[in-house]
């Protein structure tokens, strides 16, 4: 059958890929965008959405217990369906992307559910729900934005267990009596607290020497020292080595200098980073490797003549606000509109554990190996006014990296109450570039946390 010829075909619709999809649309292109499961991607159904709904309901619960030290009794009896329905109801209207589906549709694209892979330049092959392929080729060209899959570690047995992921954790209805969480990244930190705090005995292996390593090792002591005083059991510096699960239970083994651990418990999650989804995507039609971990961008998100990449397989932030960010640029590349090129300077996350994690830019160590010349600040939050007024739950702390040949920010950390709001402040400083010392010589509004981002500042040296 010949190529049906349209302007762009989008492979994948994770956030980017929709916004980008839809934009194009809207600009007049005649798009084709193509996804194999559900319009959004991860983010709304398994990822950033559900976990903050489940995150919200388990920082409610912390608040309530800390009544007693601030205000008085109040007693919390935590109910996961209630966090189930929201999830199930107003998140992912039941794991359904009709909404979004006629979003686009509205926009003017046409939508295919089934497997995008690439057929040679600008040339698609879909291969849709009900079995028929339909190919097109792309006049200006095509968008990949196929995101990631959770990586399963090779571990012996694990792969013969009734092991979850992300994808099951956002779905349960009930709760298991114990858990472990195998990975101590975003993901594993995130979901090991949640689920702690509704009642489930949760123990986090973590093969590295700390959590969040992408973070600070301050911020990682930090959380660390919080979930062991809430009960969650944080081994660092395993190695999983074998697993099994017979009788409802689980059986894990682990190594580590100290010796080995046997563990057991009723369920385990797995959240030991992501696999790019690059293996199925007919990359070798167009002369690029399937086996690559990343696809390799320019400033406007071009892969090749006609190709461009956006998401988490650019390797530039796997977070939905570098696709969406991403996604703009590469529409303004693809319409012919003046724009700014992507830059990576300054890209900011916020893991929603309690307290939060904010980051910007890069780490000390980051900067020390990109050759810079270092200076760092730091305080602890709990000497802020704020800190000591807040009380429990007011743990925190803010970092700041220096390039001090260029006297500004490349780097900052905000932990605390509101991180990633915090780091809202950081964020501009180090994108814009703010001279150190215009930081230095405004005025912090007293006493709110970011008041401390002064006192870090003062401690640079
Ligand atoms: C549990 C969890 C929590 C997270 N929390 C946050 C958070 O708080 N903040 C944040 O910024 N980020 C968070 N993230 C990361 C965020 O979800 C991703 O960075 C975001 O979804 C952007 O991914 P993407 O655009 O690359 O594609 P994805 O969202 O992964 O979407 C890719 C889409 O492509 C489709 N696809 C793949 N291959 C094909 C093919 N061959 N043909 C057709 N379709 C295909 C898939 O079905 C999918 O719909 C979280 C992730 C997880 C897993
Ligand atoms: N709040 C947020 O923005 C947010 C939340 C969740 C996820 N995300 C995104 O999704 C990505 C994926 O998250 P993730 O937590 O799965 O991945 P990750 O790669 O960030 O962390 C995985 C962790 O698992 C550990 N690990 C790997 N193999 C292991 C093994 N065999 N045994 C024990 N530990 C092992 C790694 O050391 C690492 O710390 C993140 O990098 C982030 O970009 C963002």
């Amino acid at each position: 059958m010949s190529a049906v010829e349209v302007d762009l075909v989008v492979i994948g619709t994770g956030p980017g890929g929709e916004a980008l999809a839809t934009g194009a649309a809207k600009a007049g292109l005649e798009v084709v965008a193509v996804d194999k499961h559900l319009v959004g991607g991860e983010c709304p159904y398994y990822g950033c959405i559900p976990t903050k709904m489940m995150v919200r309901g388990s920082d409610a619960i912390a608040e309530v217990r800390r009544m007693p030290q601030v205000a008085g009794e109040a007693t919390a009896t935590p109910a996961w369906s209630v966090v189930h329905r929201r999830i199930d109801e107003d998140a992912t209207t039941h794991w359904d992307d009709t909404i979004a589906v006629d979003r686009l549709k509205a926009a003017g694209a046409i939508v295919h559910h089934g497997v995008g892979r690439l057929a040679g330049p600008r040339q698609v092959a879909v291969e849709t729900a009900d079995g028929e392929t339909v190919t097109y080729t792309a006049r200006r060209g095509v968008v990949v934005n196929p995101g990631t899959r959770p990586a399963v570690p090779p571990v012996d047995g694990l792969a013969d267990t009734p092991y979850w992921t992300n994808r099951d954790a956002v779905r349960l209805a009930e709760l298991p009596g114990s858990l472990v969480v195998v990975g101590g990244g975003p993901i594993g930190c995130e979901m090991a607290q949640v689920f702690a705090r509704f009642g489930v005995r949760v123990t986090v292996v973590q093969h590295g020497p700390r959590l969040v390593p992408a973070n600070e090792p301050e911020a990682a002591a930090l959380l660390q020292q919080v979930f062991e005083s809430e009960g969650i059991r944080v081994l660092t510096g395993v190695e999983l080595t074998q697993a099994s699960y017979a009788d409802g239970q689980f059986a894990l083994t682990l190594d580590s200098d100290d010796g080995g651990y046997a563990l057991t418990a009723d369920k385990v999650l797995v959240a030991a980073g992501r696999t790019p989804n690059l293996d199925d995507l007919g990359l070798e039609t167009v002369g690029l490797d399937p086996t690559a971990c990343t696809l390799e961008t320019d400033e406007r998100l071009r892969v090749q003549d006609g190709l461009w990449a956006i998401g988490d397989v650019t390797g530039k932030g796997a977070f939905t606000h570098v696709s969406m960010y991403q996604s703009a640029v590469a529409l303004r590349d693809i319409t012919g509109e003046e724009g700014a090129p992507a830059r990576y300077h300054a890209v900011p996350h916020a893991t929603f554990t309690d307290p939060e994690i904010g980051g910007v830019g890069m780490t000390e160590q980051q900067a020390r190996d990109a050759g810079l010349t270092v200076r760092t600040g730091f305080t602890r939050l709990e000497e802020s006014s704020r800190g000591f007024t807040h009380g429990p739950g007011g743990h925190g702390l803010i970092k700041v990296v220096e390039d001090a040949d260029r006297g500004v920010l490349v780097g900052a950390t905000a932990m605390g109450p509101a991180g990633g709001e915090i780091l809202g402040f950081l964020a501009v400083a180090v994108h814009a570039e703010v001279p150190v010392e215009t930081l230095r010589t405004m005025i912090y509004a007293y006493p709110t946390f970011h008041r401390a981002i002064e006192s870090a500042l003062a401690d640079l040296g």
